[in-house]
């Protein structure tokens, strides 16, 4: 039973929750029954039939409606007499700012990605209030606390960076499966239906055949008076033939490799679609609109073959441009959008059977493309408990007893939630520490907007980013500028770094910052002429505290609701095999470390932690532990609590 004290701290509390999905229904059910009173829940999606099974707050007549505000008059409805406010926005409105944040005594985060949990963790950094941050991984999930300069923030952990393939892996010489998604919803999706303005690698090679002005980019152009199957037809040709044969041109790549066969429609497809299936002209409504249905396909763990996954690819290209014709130009590939999966199935099995690369459902297919890793209920019930269970500590501020807790798949002795103290904030983290990163780039070749792009957005996170070296501003986004700045700006982001009217070269110091996050870093430049095209696709090398080791064997998809907070806990969740510590040095290039088994540090590791030095504490230098079911003793050992802990708080 809660304390009094306990009590009066949740009745004066206010609580900002963001994500009401998986994570969110269950946490703002639990802080409704634990007494809160005054709860702000931020989400910007609306609800998808998907959700219902396991987002119990929602219901079929829900589907299309705001997470937020359902979520909000659901809870009010057994707990009318609190105060729940929703918004139906991103988090990283600029509303959201760090005024905003700092209305609250506890932020709860039940996201599902790491950008935005990035973003949350700087504001919460900025207005100095705890973050409680948690994600879950169909039976894995994990809680964790960050308080300013007492616990490591969010970020301290290097993250694994997302899996990406290279470019010509997934151009010219696909060898998995995941592969051909790849290529068929980030390039060929892309191509057709997203913005044109984008950069697109799909005719990567094919552009190299200068001669042939049939198969120039005006392929993709769908001519007004279109007959629709002719030009899913001419698309088809182009990319599962023409391209294909432009490329086995080039000898050089297929030495050691498997050659792909070009495949043309017509010898898959001789007849027409439409002739031969009279039902696909006018087959669904504009809200229901699937080429599986069209076509009388109905279970979609059924492989189909080369034939089958032709006519897929050539209805739902007609679908789109038949029923959802205004969409054209500004889709993404949405994992719930039937005939984006539909579409994308049939061009990876297609340019699969060409690449002689084992064919996959449909149900196969949404899970690789969307990186689905279904999720459990009961999981996310739990997780919400524990995040509710810290979010009560940090308002009675009772430090020491704060722990990160960890939920497993596979419990030993009888144990499925490891608590673990949290850790002290990681002097090298370049948000809550402000150690500076360093660059590698060619300042000749590299433009600024591929520094903007690739660096400061998709590695650093920023959204409103100021770009400046000493006093001057190279580079800034806001809402206010004015027009002539605009300009100057849009055109220093077409100039190679070099010749910026501020020069950066090698030894350059850029100061980076977000407004809005309120939020800098320091980036040291240094010049580099070449770069691995396969190991380096960005051209750019940026080192210090941003990222982990991607571990290239373990390529398994993120889970929606996955944290990717904390690096220990997974590998101890995941493992099945020998358990083994590979001690490192500081920072995360270095991994050089000793291997010990588990076992044997219990036994060197005293209960007051003086088995392991506090460099060796560090969670971050546990780069590996698997746990062996067979043999429960070397997890929950007595002594397992100290092995993980690093500094008492
Ligand atoms: N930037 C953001 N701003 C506000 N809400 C966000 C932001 N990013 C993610 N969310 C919300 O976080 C929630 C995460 O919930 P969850 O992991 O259950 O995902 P979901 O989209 O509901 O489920 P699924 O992905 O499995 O269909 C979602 O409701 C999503 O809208
Ligand atoms: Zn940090």
């Amino acid at each position: 039973m809660a304390s009094q004290e306990q009590l009066s701290a949740i009745k004066v509390a206010r609580v900002l929750m963001v994500g009401a999905g998986g994570i969110g229904c269950e946490l703002l059910k639990t802080l409704a029954l634990s007494g809160f009173q005054d709860i702000h829940i931020i989400d910007m999606d609306t609800i998808e039939v998907s959700n219902l099974n396991r987002q119990f707050l929602f219901r079929q007549s829900h589907v299309g409606q705001s997470k937020a505000k359902v979520a909000r008059d659901a809870v009010l409805r057994f707990r009318p007499n609190i105060s729940i406010t929703s918004y139906h926005a991103n988090v990283k409105d600029s509303r959201f700012n760090v005024d905003f944040f700092k209305e609250f005594d506890v932020v709860l985060n039940g996201l599902d990605n790491l950008d935005a949990r990035r973003h949350v963790n700087r504001l919460c950094l900025a207005a100095d209030v705890p973050l409680v941050e948690s994600g879950t991984t169909g039976f894995l999930g994990q809680v964790t606390v960050h308080l300013k300069g007492k616990t490591e923030c969010y970020e301290c952990q290097p993250k694994p960076a997302p899996k990406t393939y290279p470019v010509c892996t997934i151009t010219s010489t696909p060898s998995k499966f995941v592969h051909c998604i790849v290529w068929a919803k980030d390039l060929l999706f892309a191509k057709l239906f997203g913005d044109k303005n984008q950069e697109n690698d799909l005719n990567l090679r094919s552009n190299d055949d200068a001669n042939s002005s049939e198969h120039s980019e005006d392929v993709f152009e769908c001519g007004k008076d279109k007959d629709i199957e002719q030009y899913g037809r001419r698309i088809y040709d182009h990319v599962f033939g023409h391209n294909i044969k432009v490329a086995l041109s080039t000898e050089e790549t297929w030495k050691n490799r498997n050659k792909p066969r070009p495949i043309y429609i017509k010898d898959v497809l001789p007849e027409k679609l439409t002739k031969e299936n009279g039902n696909t002209k006018n087959g669904c409504a504009t809200d229901d609109v699937s080429a599986m249905a069209s076509l009388g396909l109905k279970n979609p763990q059924d492989v189909w073959g080369l034939a089958e996954n032709s006519r897929v690819f050539l209805e739902s290209l007609r679908l789109f441009f038949l029923k959802r014709e205004e969409e054209i130009g500004n889709l993404t590939f949405d994992k719930d959008d039937q005939l984006a999966v539909e579409f994308v199935t049939a061009a990876a099995n297609i340019r699969a059977s060409s690449f002689d690369i084992p064919l996959h459902s449909l149900f196969e297919a949404k899970g690789i493309a969307g990186n689905i890793v279904h999720a459990v209920a009961t999981t996310n019930a739990i997780i919400a408990g524990l995040i509710v269970i810290e979010a009560i500590k940090v308002l009675k501020k009772d430090s020491s007893n704060y722990r990160m807790t960890y939920c497993l798949e596979h419990p030993s002795k009888k144990l499925l939630l490891m608590p673990v103290e949290p850790y002290e904030p990681n002097k090298s983290c370049y948000v809550c520490s402000e150690t500076p990163l360093s660059l590698e780039v060619n300042t000749h070749c590299s433009k600024l907007r591929d520094f903007v792009e690739k660096i400061v957005k998709a590695k650093l996170g920023m959204n409103f980013p100021l770009i400046m070296l000493g006093a001057s501003i190279l580079y800034e986004v806001g809402e206010d500028l004015e027009e002539d700045m605009v300009a100057i700006y849009a055109a220093n982001l077409d100039k190679a770094l070099s010749e910026l009217p501020s020069p950066v070269t090698s030894g350059t110091v850029l100061t980076i910052e977000d407004l809005q996050q309120e939020f800098s870093c320091i980036i040291n430049i240094k010049h580099r002429e070449e770069f691995d095209e396969e190991k380096e696709p960005d051209g750019m090398l940026l080192s210090g505290w941003v990222e982990a080791p991607v571990d290239k064997d373990n390529n398994k998809p993120l889970g929606n609701g996955e944290s990717t907070s904390n690096a220990l806990p997974e590998e101890i969740m995941e493992g099945e095999k020998d358990v083994e510590i590979q001690e490192t040095s500081e920072g995360t290039e270095n991994v050089t470390g000793k291997k010990r088994k588990l076992s044997e540090v219990s036994k060197s590791t005293t209960p007051d932690h003086s088995g392991l030095s506090d460099e060796s504490r560090n969670h971050n230098q546990l780069e590996k532990i698997d746990v062996d079911d067979e043999d429960d003793e070397l997890i929950i050992s007595d002594d397992w609590e100290s092995l993980t802990k690093k500094k008492r708080l």
